[in-house]
């Protein structure tokens, strides 16, 4: 497992990353401040492409103690409780995700519900599986910059197959999402 303590700095650089897409994306700069804005992430890209590394070696999506991941593509779920069969925890979707009319974007829901019930199906020495499907029951909006409560667990194993179950509930309480995800446990040599 890779450390997250030797790598605070990465840490600390994805979240500047997440900052980033937040604030871009609810942004209308005049065209001067756009193109500096430009410069300066064109700078990042020289900095970082030297030290571009094989998926063995890559840092995102692997410093698995970190909320998020190290990973700026999936919502961060900031867990309060976990086991190797459940996970409850808090969810803030930033401006990056919005959809329309304050609701996150619909492909942003199954984006977070892979990356969180795809763990639960790999934890607990269950080893490595992949998604077969993913249904996800839109039942009200999602708002973004909220709040948000997360709940989800393994909900049945048989054989290869791994059933994980999550939601998603607003402020008020009242149930967003419900998503259920199959994972298929992998084969030797299976990709
Ligand atoms: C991943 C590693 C990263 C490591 C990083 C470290 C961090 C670690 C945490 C990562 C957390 C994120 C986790 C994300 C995980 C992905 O997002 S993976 C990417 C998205 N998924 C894919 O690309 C999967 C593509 N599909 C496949 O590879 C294959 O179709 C599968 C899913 C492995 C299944 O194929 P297979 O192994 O040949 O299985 P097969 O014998 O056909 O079926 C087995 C059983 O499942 C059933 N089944 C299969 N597909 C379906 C389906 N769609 N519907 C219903 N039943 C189905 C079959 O009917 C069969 O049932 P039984 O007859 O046994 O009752």
């Amino acid at each position: 497992m890779k450390s997250a303590a030797e790598h605070r700095e990465f840490v600390d650089l994805v979240e500047a990353l997440r900052a980033a897409q937040d604030t871009i994306t609810g942004a209308s700069p005049p065209e001067d401040v756009a193109r500096k804005a430009r410069e300066g992430l064109e700078e990042v890209t020289r900095l970082l492409a030297p030290f571009t590394v094989s998926e063995a070696e890559q840092l995102a999506g692997y410093l698995i103690t970190e909320p998020g991941h190290a990973q700026a593509l999936a919502p961060v779920l900031h867990v309060d409780e976990s086991s190797t069969e459940h996970v409850r925890g808090r969810l803030v979707l930033g401006r990056y995700y919005l959809g329309g009319n304050g609701a996150a974007h619909g492909g942003s829901i199954p984006l977070f519900f892979d990356d969180v019930l795809g763990r639960l199906a790999n934890d607990g020495g269950r080893g490595t599986s992949r998604t077969a499907y993913l249904h996800v029951n839109y039942r009200k909006i999602t708002p973004v910059g909220q709040e948000l409560r997360v709940e989800a667990h393994v909900d049945r194993v048989e054989g290869r197959k791994r059933f994980v179950v999550g939601t998603i509930h607003d402020p008020e309480g009242d149930l967003t999402v419900d998503a259920e995800g199959l994972f298929v446990a992998l084969r030797p040599g299976q990709p």
